[in-house]
Order: structure tokens, then C-alpha cells, then sequence
């Protein structure tokens, strides 16, 4: 929480929406001592600003300035106090049904659903015409008619929280509900609770003006919204005497527009993917810009002395570090090493992927002697999946949840090039055949497969429009061994099939030594041994490639003996998984 209240004194956007808005509670608590009284008639009417009254007279001759400033006080009060009431009944209601769920859950959402379609300014309305008039009358009408919403937004909030695991480590020691919620629950949403209350202070302050000056306030009582009642009564706009609106309808749109600013920065702070980074974090790439050049032959892919920064807080920091090596066609090259080590950031790439934090700071990745690094817009668009394909690691999310198969293969080929949905659903039943899944499954939706069903959509998506490179980002991961097996024999007997290249992107070196024709071994972004899996299983000669061999269960007991383990330079292994897979004429 400290942490993040100093980012958030330090953000651009924050400090100059918090200063402004400072400066309007400074002018509401203390401007009323300095101004004359808001009410008197002191001087004559309609008087535009002069040295007596700055900011002019109103239509019955009272000071605009004194208004303006008194105006401020009432208006930010039941402002906050609405923001922070909307807030505490949205939070209340919405984490109580999203936590408890069940009946709890159906009473509390049937009567926000109640709430909610009842249309927010009548329903106002008609409270007001009720309830007595004051200040009160208006944080309470305000209140009732805004906080459903929020619930929604708190309920959903808490759904996602109650499924997390620790949650659930929460309820299973026993602790109580209470303590969950106070404990668990609100430090995680306290972004959400922060952004919601300037949201809804947001929405309070416009709809008091809004209600004020249709003439549904105490009009007796001077705020921003009697302000532009009095000036649309008293023909502000007919005499065209501007300025007895103007300062009024400026400082509400300064306010607006402080809250909002504050929104935004709360928003960018708390969502790492609207984090805004200095463009000075990176320094600029020296990576030539070559676009063509003769292809090598027997290269498909060169990656040649590539480095690749993220931009962070700190100042960029470098993933990986001067890595070059060669995928020839129709070779299946492994990328090995530990978590974090940069694979999957080398995958993305190769397919221009790499997020805006990311650059390729050195070094060129050729695609049969084309720079990919310097392909933009329709010519990376027309190269991606043609050329180089990915199969990605989550297959529960890779889908698009909301089309068919059929649908996702139609995307996939319409993007390269016009194509009708009958050659697509026609090609799509053949693509599924030939990853082993019924052709029928062309209707079905990604929610009803399996989790290995969904991969081998991945794979026959990959392959679609042919390409002469497949990346496979640990394509296996959270599917069993025996699932695993299968797709692996699938994937290399279409790869002997079609004669792609791959890269097969994994931590698990003893499964990439069975598949691959040559592996590279990263540890911390540097490429530390690139060797044939048959060199590598005889005998690997850096310390991190044994350490990292070292670390898996062996079937036999001739290969329980691990192989000599000199000292590895500043490393710390993360033991990767103990999966050990068979694939036919594969590792041992
Ligand atoms: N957006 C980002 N900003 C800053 N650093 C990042 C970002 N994405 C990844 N990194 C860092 O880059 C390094 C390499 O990450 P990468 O995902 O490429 O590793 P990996 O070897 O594929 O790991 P895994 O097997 O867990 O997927 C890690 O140290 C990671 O923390």
C-alpha cells in the first residue's frame, strides 16, 4: 500500500489530478472566509467583471466570484460523501453475494438486477420529490439511485477472487468469513475500491448539478447547480451574461476532469498492461535494419548475436543476451533451459510478437535471409502463420471462447487471403483429421474439448497455411503424460509428413533430446551449448546442460548414476518438472 502510494504521488497524470482537485477542497474549506456573503444584493444586476466584482454580478445583482467559491463547498461535500456511501453499499452488497454465493447470492443479485433497471435520473427524481430537502436528501437520493452498479462490479471482482487457490488455502485453515473478506478479499481489490470511489465521486458531483439545476434541489442553498438554476432562471444566456455561468461550468469541468485524471492513474498503476514506460528505459537498438539478403543455404532460420530488453521501472533490463544459432530446413531444433531463462521471449520474437515493453536491442533473426526485426504492418501480418507458425503453450486459452472451430479455422485462412467458408470448413474437417480429432468436431465449441483436444486444435491451426517453421511454446504443458505422448508422436509424424522445421520451445531437456535433431541450452538469456542431441546425450559438456540433465529421474538403473557434476557458475536451478516421456525411437 505505501509502495503504491508513492508511485502514485510520483505519476504524471496523478500528481497534477490530485493538485487540482487539492486546490478545489482548499477553496471549498477555506475560500467562504474570504469571499462576501453569496446571498447579498451588492450591486446592480447583470454586471459583467469589473474591479468591484472580478467575476460580475448575477441577474439580482449578487457577486458571481462569491458564488462561485461558496458554491464549491456544498457540492464537493456531497460529492465525497455519495462517492464514499455508493462505494461502501456497492462493496458491501457485492462482496457479501460474490463471497457467499448460493441463496445469499441470488437474493442480493436479484434486488441489484431490481436497481439496475430502473433508469438512474428518474428514480432520483421521484425520490427527491419525497424525501425532505437538504444536503441530506441528496447524498440519500444519490446513494440509492448509484450503488447497484458497483455491486455488479464488486460481485464479479469477488467471484474471481473466491476460486483463487489462496482463498481457498484461507477457508480450508479455518478461517472465519469475516477475517477472509477484511483479509483476503479487499487488500486485493483495493485498486478497485480506490478507482470506484473517484468514479463515483465522478458520478456525483455531475448528477447533483444535474438534478440542482433542473430545480430539483433546496434552490434556497448556494452550490454549483443552484448556481446555473439562478443563471438559466435569470436569462443568463438570452442577456448573454456569460460570465454568470462560465466560472461555475469551468469549475465543475476542472473537477471532472482532476477525478478523472486520477482515475486513470490509479487504472495505469494497478494494470500492468497500461503501465506506461519511459521510452529512455531502452536504450536505442544498434540491430541493423537489413531487410533482404541472399539466403544461406541450408539455413532456414539464422538468429544471429541477438539481445533483447524489457523496458522496467529500474531501466531496461536485458532477457536475453547475444544468442545466435541456425534452424535448417526441415530440422527440429530444442530450446532448453530453466524458467525465465528467455525461450518463450526468443519465440515471440521470431514472430514479431514481443510486447511494446520489449525490443530487439542487437543482433538479427533471418527468416531465409529476411530481417524479421525490421517486417511492420501488412508485411509482418502476411508473414506471420504463411511462414512461421506458433503453437502456444496455454491450450485452455489460446481458443477464442466465442467461435467455433470452424469459425477460428475461416479467421485463420480468410486473413491470408480470400477464401469462402465452405473451402474453410472443407479444409478445417481435413486439418482435424489429420491431428487425430474427428472432422465433425468443425461445429463444436473450444469449451466442449479437452484440454488435449484443444492443443491438437492448436496444432492443426499452426499448420493451416502450411508454413516452413512451427514454433511449439511448450505445447505439452498441463496436459498428462499420456495425452503428452500422443501429441508428440502426432507432431512429428506430420513434421515428417509436411517437412516443416520446428522449434520446440521446453524446459524439459530429456523430451527435447528424444524429439529434436540439435538442442541450444539457455541459462539466464545466454545460449550456453548448442549441440546434436546425440552429442548431448553422450555426453554434454557445459555444467548447466548436466545440472539441468541431472535433474531427471532416470527409468533404469544403468542410467540412475547421474553424470559427473562439476560446480555450475552463478546459477540457481529451479528443478523443472519429473516428466519423463517416451516418444518412439526417442531418448532411452
Ligand atoms: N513484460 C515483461 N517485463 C519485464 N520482464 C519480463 C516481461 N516478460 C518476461 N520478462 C522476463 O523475461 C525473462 C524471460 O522470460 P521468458 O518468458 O522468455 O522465460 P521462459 O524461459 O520462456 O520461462 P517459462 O518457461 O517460465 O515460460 C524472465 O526473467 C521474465 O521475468
Amino acid at each position: 500500500m505505501r509502495d503504491f502510494l508513492r508511485r502514485l504521488s510520483r505519476h504524471r497524470k496523478a500528481a497534477v489530478g490530485g493538485g487540482l482537485l487539492l486546490f478545489f477542497l482548499l477553496l471549498a474549506v477555506v475560500g467562504p472566509f474570504f469571499v462576501m456573503d453569496p446571498s447579498d444584493l451588492v450591486g446592480r444586476p447583470h454586471q459583467p467583471p469589473n474591479a468591484a466584482h472580478w467575476f460580475g454580478t448575477t441577474g439580482q445583482g449578487q457577486d458571481v466570484l462569491a458564488q462561485t467559491v461558496v458554491g464549491a463547498r456544498q457540492t464537493l461535500a456531497v460529492g465525497f460523501a455519495v462517492g464514499a456511501l455508493v462505494t461502501l453499499v456497492g462493496a458491501l452488497v457485492g462482496i457479501t453475494a460474490g463471497y457467499l454465493g448460493r441463496r445469499v447470492d441470488d437474493v442480493l443479485s436479484l434486488t441489484t438486477n431490481v436497481f439496475l433497471v430502473i433508469p438512474g435520473m428518474p428514480l432520483a427524481i421521484v425520490l427527491g420529490a419525497y424525501l425532505p430537502s437538504g444536503p441530506l436528501r441528496m447524498v440519500a437520493v444519490l446513494t440509492v439511485a448509484g450503488w447497484a452498479w458497483n455491486a455488479r462490479v464488486f460481485r464479479a471482482e469477488s467471484l474471481a477472487l473466491r476460486g483463487r487457490d489462496f482463498v481457498s488455502a484461507a477457508v480450508v485453515t479455518g478461517e472465519s468469513h469475516s477475517r477472509i473478506v477484511s483479509r483476503e478479499l479487499l487488500p486485493n481489490m483495493a485498486s478497485l475500491v480506490g478507482s470506484s470511489f473517484i468514479g463515483n465521486t465522478l458520478y456525483a458531483v455531475g448528477a447533483q448539478v444535474g438534478l440542482e439545476f433542473l430545480g430539483l434541489g433546496d434552490v434556497s442553498v448556494v452550490t454549483w447547480g443552484t448556481n446555473l438554476y439562478w443563471a438559466g432562471n435569470d436569462a443568463a444566456l438570452l442577456t448573454r451574461s456569460w460570465w454568470i455561468f462560465v466560472p461555475t461550468g469551468m469549475c465543475i469541468a476542472l473537477v471532472g476532469f482532476a477525478l478523472t485524471l486520477l482515475s486513470s492513474a490509479i487504472d495505469e498503476l494497478t494494470n500492468p498492461s497500461l503501465r506506461v514506460h519511459k521510452p529512455a528505459a531502452l536504450p536505442a537498438s544498434t540491430a541493423p535494419r537489413a531487410h533482404l539478403e541472399k539466403p544461406v543455404p541450408g539455413v532456414l532460420l539464422r538468429v544471429q548475436d541477438v539481445c533483447i530488453d524489457y523496458a522496467t521501472e529500474k531501466g531496461a533490463s536485458r532477457v536475453v543476451d547475444s544468442v545466435s544459432f541456425d534452424v535448417a530446413p526441415g530440422e527440429v531444433f530444442g530450446l532448453a533451459g530453466e524458467s525465465g531463462s528467455g525461450k518463450s521471449t526468443i519465440g515471440s520474437a521470431l514472430l514479431g510478437l514481443l510486447p511494446s515493453s520489449a525490443r530487439v536491442a542487437q543482433g538479427r533473426i533471418l527468416f531465409n535471409g529476411m530481417d524479421v526485426t525490421a517486417l511492420e504492418g501488412p508485411a509482418l501480418r502476411a508473414f506471420r502463420w504463411r511462414q512461421v507458425s506458433m503453437v502456444f503453450q496455454s491450450a485452455m486459452s489460446a481458443l477464442n471462447p466465442v467461435l467455433t472451430l470452424g469459425e477460428q479455422f475461416h479467421d485463420t485462412l480468410a486473413a491470408h487471403g480470400r477464401v469462402s467458408r465452405a473451402t474453410s470448413y472443407a479444409r478445417a474437417r481435413e486439418l482435424l483429421g489429420m491431428v487425430g480429432l474427428s472432422p465433425d468436431l468443425v461445429t463444436a465449441w473450444p469449451h466442449q474439448l479437452s484440454g488435449g483436444m484443444r492443443q491438437r486444435v492448436g496444432i492443426a491451426l499452426a499448420l493451416a497455411l502450411e508454413p516452413r517453421l512451427v514454433i511449439m511454446d511448450e505445447p505439452t504443458t498441463a496436459l498428462d503424460v499420456v495425452v503428452q505422448k500422443e501429441l508428440l508422436q502426432r507432431m512429428v509424424e506430420l513434421k515428417q509428413r509436411l517437412g516443416f522445421a520446428m522449434l520446440f520451445i521446453t524446459h524439459d531437456l530429456p523430451l527435447l533430446l528424444a524429439l529434436s535433431d540439435r538442442v541450444g541450452v539457455l541459462q539466464g538469456g545466454k545460449l550456453v551449448e548448442v549441440d546434436t542431441s546425440a552429442n548431448l546425450r553422450a555426453g554434454a559438456r557445459h555444467p548447466y546442460t548436466q545440472l539441468l540433465l541431472s535433474s531427471f529421474p532416470h527409468l533404469s538403473a544403468k542410467d540412475a548414476a547421474p553424470p559427473p557434476v562439476q560446480k555450475a557458475p552463478e546459477l540457481s536451478v529451479s528443478r523443472p518438472s519429473t516428466r519423463v516421456a517416451a516418444i518412439p525411437g526417442g531418448h532411452r
